[in-house]
């Protein structure tokens, strides 16, 4: 997968050089590039924002610098690039009024070729950069959840890794994405349960018997049991989402 991510904050993305990311990265899993939006600027200062028209507090991110930005990242892909010839990518546009990032949205992702990150900052990119992209290749505007952040890049960072250890050799053979909170198919609409390790004592506090039976069914229908508690506990509403889906479930006749 290739993923490109344009901000005026290249730095913050020094993280991706690290762990499970900097591995796939060095392995060619990821092909991952930065870009700074300010090399797509032409006057002294490197202007990228102006005021709002309309008024208003704050400042809005010109379209021009954007506009041309993706024209040089998100035009065709160099020939034998990780993107594949004639592949299009889909932009990414982390913003409060997005629609909201989930485990399955980020499933669907890490089925994408090319990615394009767009980072805004200040009150937003100017909603012709998204229209103008429009034209030519599909465009996403996301939210990881009800609250402002001051730009984009923690979004992106968020996103990047939730869909990254998705991808096929990311995670090591020791780790699975199946087991994950939220994942598709028997953990949809639950929560992890609790997890142990070694040593089976620890300050007096023993390791559920259970886990150390053998008994890999009694484990299963353990961890199940405790996946829904802490659901019921931490996340009702999706208890709701589950049994409407078992529902559905039962009521098929095929
Ligand atoms: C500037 O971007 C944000 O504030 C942002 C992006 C994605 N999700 C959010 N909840 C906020």
């Amino acid at each position: 997968m290739r993923i490109d991510i344009i901000t005026i904050f290249p730095d913050y993305f020094a993280p991706l050089e690290l762990s499970l990311i900097g591995k796939a990265r060095a392995a060619g899993i990821l092909d991952i590039r930065l870009h700074d939006l300010r090399s797509w600027t032409h006057d002294r200062h490197n202007t990228v924002d102006d005021t709002p028209y309309g008024g208003g507090p704050g400042m809005v991110m010109k379209p021009e610098p954007w506009g041309e930005a993706l024209d040089a990242v998100a035009g065709a892909p160099e020939p034998g690039g990780a993107a594949g010839p004639g592949a299009v990518p889909r932009l990414v546009v982390p913003t409060p009024s997005g629609t909201p990032f989930t485990q399955e949205r980020a499933k669907r992702l890490s089925e994408e070729p090319w990615l394009v990150f767009a980072c805004g900052r200040y009150e937003g990119i100017d909603s012709r950069v998204a229209a103008d992209a429009a034209r030519r290749m599909p465009v996403e505007e996301v939210s990881i959840g009800d609250y402002v952040l001051a730009g984009g890049e923690s979004a992106t960072l968020v996103i990047v890794e939730t869909v990254s250890r998705l991808l096929p050799g990311v995670l090591g053979n020791a780790e699975s994405a199946v087991q994950d909170s939220f994942a598709a198919g028997a953990m949809e609409n639950l929560l992890e349960g609790p997890v142990f390790t070694k040593p089976a004592r620890w300050r007096d506090l023993e390791v559920p018997p259970v886990l150390l039976s053998g008994d890999h069914g009694a484990v299963d229908r353990w961890r199940r049991h405790e996946a829904l508690r802490k659901t019921a506990r931490n996340r009702p509403e999706l208890l709701r989402a589950l049994a409407e889906g078992g529902m559905a479930g039962l009521d098929r006749t095929d």
